[in-house]
This record gives C-alpha cells, structure tokens and sequence, in this order.
C-alpha cells in the first residue's frame, strides 16, 4: 500500500484505537463508532481511496441527509431510503436507474460540469452546495440543494446529497413578495417600483420600444381625510388603488403606491398616446368610485390629478429623468386646476 493510500485509511470499526491510529487526523469523530462492526477499506490501486461497495448502503443509511451514490456512468448504485423516499420510489427500484434523468432539463449541463470537474480534480472539497431541480417519479418538481463529492478510483463514484428547498423556497417568495408590496393597497411599493422602472426601461431601450411612466396623486385628500378621518381615507386610498390596478393593461406594466396618496405607474411598449388613453381609464375608474359601502354618503366622490412622461427617441438619459419629467407635469395638472392629465411633453 502507497503511503498516500495508508494516510486514507478511514475505518468505521471495533478495530483497537492502535490500528486507527494511523489516520487519526483524517478521522470524521461523528463517524467513528468502535461497536460498529462495518469498516471502510480506503485501499484503492494507484494511490486512490477506494471506499468498498458493500458497506456504502449501510454507511449513507445512517446519514441524517437523503443521500445517493452513483457510478460514472450515471447509474445510482446505491440510495438511502430519505433520498428514495424523497424521490418518490423504493430504494430497490431505483437502484440502476440513471440519475441524471431525474434532474430537470435546465440543470443537466451544470451537474455534468461538476461531475467533470471531479473527474479533472478540480472540485474542490469547499464547493458550495449547488440550487437544482429535480422531477420525481410522480412527476412532481422539487428545488433542491446539491452537494457532490467525487471518489476517485478506476471506477470512481460520485456521492449526491439532497436538501429539499422547498419550505425554504416558499419562504423566500414570501419575504420577497411582502418586501415588493405596499401592506395598505397591495399594489407593488416604491422600492420594487424603482427596480421595476429600471428593468423596464433597460428592456425597452434594448428593443427600442417606447416606455411611459404616469404619476397619479389623489386631489384634496387631506380634506377627505379631515372630514371622514384616516381609517375611512385608509379605505378610499385602497379603493383608489383597485381602481388604478383596473387600467394597467394585463400583463404590461406595472402599477405602485409611490408614498401617501400617490400613485406611480411603468407602462412598457407605450408611446404618448398609450399612456394617455392608460390615464384616461384611471381617472375614469376614480370618478366612477362610490363611497356608501364604507358607510359614507353616496354623493361623495373623489378625483385624481395625472402627469406622465414618455420615452422613445432618447430624449431622457435615464429612468430617473423621465420620473422627474412626469412627476413635474403633474404639477402642471395640480396648478391648472386638477382633475386632469398633463404630459411632460
Ligand atoms: N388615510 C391616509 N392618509 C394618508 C396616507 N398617506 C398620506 N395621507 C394623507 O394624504 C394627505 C396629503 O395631503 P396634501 O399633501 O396636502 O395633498 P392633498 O390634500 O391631496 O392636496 P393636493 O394634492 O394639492 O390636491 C395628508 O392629509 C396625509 O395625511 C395614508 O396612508 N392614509
């Protein structure tokens, strides 16, 4: 035995402490059981840590993950019962199977890199755990984590471990969506409409589309406020909110509360003309709001003032520029009298 192959050796036995002693430093203590009576033999030919087969299905049994291990041809030699169970089958029947079928299309060609570069040794042993997906026997997709080590021999083995993402995966999208959404209206919120307008505008300026942007703010709310109180002006800011949501064309664009009574919109693919008639709808829906169903009067009604701005030969450098743009043609719209819409242009 090569020096190199010794300094591997790696039992999970009832040897004497002497005879493990070798290796010592190389030893996982969470491993090392002196009443297990299975041992590991490291002792591959070339120098090579050669794990022996038949106690691999016991060892990865005892592991807390749902692991598999695979042969070089893709073929699972050997699966704990959480990753079949995980997989959706029994560990006899998917023993044989090839493993790579159960990953989604899209991942295949990033775990046939790292497979490759196992087999170049240049996987290195801190190698973050990879997001994948893989499709169950029953169809089901499921994000996964995945973790693979690479052993090296003539007939080398890959070692896969599984961690299912998908609680955290929902959790992300719910922090996600909960960090995009203005809690009172539920339209997208300031911060996700500024991310919104920059990926729209860089959208459009790469297919040379026009994009608009209207701003629309709720005229005398304070005096709504001041005569019905807050919880009641809480209710007609979400029903005004609706109302904006109604004129967004499905699909394209996007509609956010941009602060207080202020209302934003991103109109991808509209020209001046589009977002105008996309202006139009808005103050129509606001003028149509009725309040008796918060228990107010029916004759009360509420109206908005409208600035918008388009892009589409280059006039604003940037999406900040058009903003601003609209942002100070409704102030035009507030000083010549409100209630109506004015363009930048
Ligand atoms: N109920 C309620 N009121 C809000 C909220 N955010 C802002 N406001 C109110 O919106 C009102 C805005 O008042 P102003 O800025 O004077 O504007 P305005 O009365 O709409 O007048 P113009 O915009 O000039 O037509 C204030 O009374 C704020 O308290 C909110 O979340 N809920």
């Amino acid at each position: 035995m090569t020096r190199s192959a010794q300094s591997k050796r790696l039992y999970l036995t009832s040897a004497p402490v002497s005879e493990a002693n070798t290796s010592s430093t190389e030893l996982n203590p969470s491993l090392y059981n002196r009443n297990d009576v299975s041992r590991i033999d490291f002792s591959g030919a070339g120098g090579y840590a050669v794990p022996q087969l038949e106690a691999l299905p016991a060892l990865i049994e005892y592991l807390s993950e749902a692991v598999l291990v695979v042969n070089s041809s893709g073929s699972i030699v050997c699966i704990n019962n959480k990753a079949a169970q995980f997989l959706g089958h029994t560990q006899g029947a998917l023993r044989g199977h090839c493993w790579p079928d159960f990953l989604v299309k899209r991942y295949q060609p990033h775990y046939h890199n790292l497979v490759d570069m196992g087999r170049r040794g240049v996987l290195s042993q801190q190698q973050k755990p990879t997001e994948m997906a893989i499709i169950c026997v029953n169809g089901d997709i499921k994000d996964i984590e995945l973790t693979l080590s690479y052993l090296p021999s003539d007939d080398p083995l890959l070692v896969i471990v599984m961690r299912d993402l998908t609680s955290h995966k929902a959790e992300c999208y719910k922090l996600h969506t909960l960090a995009c959404t203005d809690p009172l209206t539920a339209l997208a919120n300031r911060r996700h409409f500024d991310q919104m307008l920059q990926n729209y505008w860089d959208e459009c300026n790469k297919t040379q589309s026009p994009v608009s942007v209207l701003i629309v703010d709720v005229d005398h709310f304070k005096q709504f406020n001041d005569q019905y109180g807050h919880i009641q002006g809480d209710e007609c800011l979400r029903r005004i909110a609706a109302a904006i949501s109604l004129a967004v064309p499905r699909g394209q664009g996007l509609a956010a509360r941009y602060g207080g009574e202020e209302f934003a919109l991103i109109l991808p693919y509209h020209d001046e003309a589009m977002a105008k008639a996309v202006a139009v709808k808005v103050q129509h829906y606001v003028s149509q709001l009725k309040f008796s169903e918060q228990g107010l009067s029916d004759d009360i009604s509420v109206a908005v003032s409208q600035g918008f701005a388009s892009e589409i030969n280059g006039q604003f450098r940037t999406p900040f520029a058009m903003l601003c743009a609209a942002d100070t043609a409704l102030y035009r719209a507030k000083a010549e009298g409100r209630n109506c819409i004015s363009s930048s242009c």
